[in-house]
């Protein structure tokens, strides 16, 4: 099948790579110039585990190819639109600009029988507005809207074995479903789930299952705020909860919360797309997740200060993590690079570390010291903070790390190390909800 993506970000570099991998012939469309001329030199422009290999096997076999040429999706049969769905400056809304822009360039060049499939996250009613400009064009062209749920560090395994695939189609329209199937054959053929649907169902699936797992991170961190008023320990109480089927332990870690490009933003679109509805009360919860969230990375701040003692200015703080998450290189919204900043702005001497997020945050956070060392970061520090759980993090010996700094505290912000192990070389530890 020949197939183009429109939108060459985190998801559609490896969306147009793992198609291409698939065996369906590929071209990547993006307007970032230098995001084009790194994936077509088989760089990628970002940080994902498994993506240079695909996108150097796909490129190899000739079925993939990247250009800024929107042109260049004539002949394709099916577009995929993976184009950014930020939040829009002064408002929860998502920002649906580059969605809008990326469908006008594509009218001029469908033809009959193609189909636009969306992928970007978008507010419900987006798809049906949408649809009706691809009819005006005249072009034949129809819209399916498929939305994505990978995640990132996971990207390619995500794209490659989906948990689910949901298609959101027109009413009576028989054909885009069965085009999809085809693109997707591998998938199917090895179990993977097909929601077949309306668009308004296929763009709520995507808000409402990131609402979920917000809530469920924003629950146990709501517990860990009572943890913390009564001794109990929050990662005891994620294990003993989750051990019932119902629950589930998964994204039951407490800690400084959630980040990255989607979560924070896609709750609050979903907010502000409700209150748009007359159904604002519906959600209205939504913001305390939010809120709950915001506080955790607060509270992080916190006990730094208090640790470092009545003065902060001066002292020297040792960040562990700068990603949202670890095996990322995003920093959009990340709650480790936003303890560093805060920590900053009070005046303490920040030094932070990351495998692969120091260049993106560097860009975002010129005033903050930077190191690629762990020792480097950790030498003469008055107080330590793990924000992002990177399995090297997690692995530091505490007794070497007590003879690189100034005062042995840390801050866990991820309840990843073992605290007995660090209280026993002489650390002050300090988990999140947890005694
Ligand atoms: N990053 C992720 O893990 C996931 C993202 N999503 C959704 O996918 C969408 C894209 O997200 P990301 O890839 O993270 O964003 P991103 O910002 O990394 O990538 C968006 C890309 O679109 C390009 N672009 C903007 N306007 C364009 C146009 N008119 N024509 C061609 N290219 C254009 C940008 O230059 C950029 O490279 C969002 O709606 C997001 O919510 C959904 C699931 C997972
Ligand atoms: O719409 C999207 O873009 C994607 O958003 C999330 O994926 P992602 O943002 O890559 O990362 P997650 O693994 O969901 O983690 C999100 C944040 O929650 C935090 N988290 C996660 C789990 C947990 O138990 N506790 C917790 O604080 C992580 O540290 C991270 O900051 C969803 O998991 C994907 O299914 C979805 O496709």
């Amino acid at each position: 099948m020949k197939i183009s993506v429109i939108g060459c970000g985190y998801l559609g570099a490896v969306h147009a790579a793992a198609m291409a991998e698939l065996g369906h012939d590929v071209v990547g469309i993006d307007v970032d110039a230098a995001k084009i001329a790194q994936l077509a030199d088989g760089r990628p422009p970002f940080f994902e585990p498994g993506l240079p290999e695909i996108l150097t096997s796909a490129m190899a076999t000739g079925r993939l190819r990247f250009s800024t040429d929107i042109a260049e999706v004539r002949g394709s049969r099916v577009h995929f639109v993976a184009v950014g769905t930020p939040q829009r400056d002064g408002s929860n809304a998502a920002d649906m600009t580059y969605v809008d822009a990326a469908i006008h360039s594509l009218l001029p060049h469908l033809s009959e029988g193609d189909i636009v499939v969306g992928k970007s996250t978008v507010p419900v009613g987006s798809a049906a507005r949408l649809a009706d400009v691809i009819a005006a064009s005249g072009s034949g062209a129809v819209l399916a809207w498929n939305p994505e749920f990978l995640r990132e560090g996971f990207a390619v395994l995500d794209t490659m074995t989906p948990d689910r695939l949901v298609y959101g189609v027109a009413a009576g329209d028989e054909t885009a479903a069965s085009i999809l199937d085809e693109v997707y054959a591998t998938a199917i053929a090895s179990g993977t789930p097909v929601v077949v649907t309306d668009y308004a169902t296929a763009e709520l699936v995507k808000v409402a299952a990131n609402a979920f797992l917000a809530t469920k991170i924003s629950f146990i961190n709501a517990m860990a705020e009572i943890a913390e008023v009564t001794a109990a320990d929050v990662t005891q109480l994620a294990d003993a909860i989750g051990f019932d089927n119902r629950i589930g332990r998964r994204f039951l870690n407490a800690g400084v919360g959630f980040g990255g490009g989607c979560l924070p933003k896609d709750i609050r679109a979903f907010t502000a797309r409700a209150e748009e509805l007359g159904r604002g009360e519906s959600v209205a919860f939504l913001k305390e997740v939010d809120n709950i969230n915001l506080r955790r990375r607060q509270r992080v701040v916190d006990l730094t200060v208090a640790a470092l003692g009545p003065v902060v200015n001066e002292k020297k703080v040792a960040v562990l993590g700068l990603a949202f998450k670890p095996h990322s290189d995003d920093v959009r919204d990340s709650p480790a690079l936003d303890v560093a900043v805060q920590l900053r702005g009070l005046g303490a001497d920040v030094v932070a570390t990351d495998p692969q997020a120091i260049e993106n945050s560097r860009a975002r956070h010129p005033q903050l010291s930077y190191s690629a060392s762990v020792e480097e970061t950790l030498r003469g520090a008055d107080a330590v903070v793990l924000v992002t759980e990177w399995p090297e993090f997690a692995e530091i010996d505490p007794v070497w790390a007590a003879g690189l700094v100034r005062t042995s505290v840390i801050i866990d912000g991820r309840n990843k190390l073992d605290a007995a192990a660090w209280r026993a070389a002489g650390w002050t530890y300090q988990g999140l909800g947890r005694p």
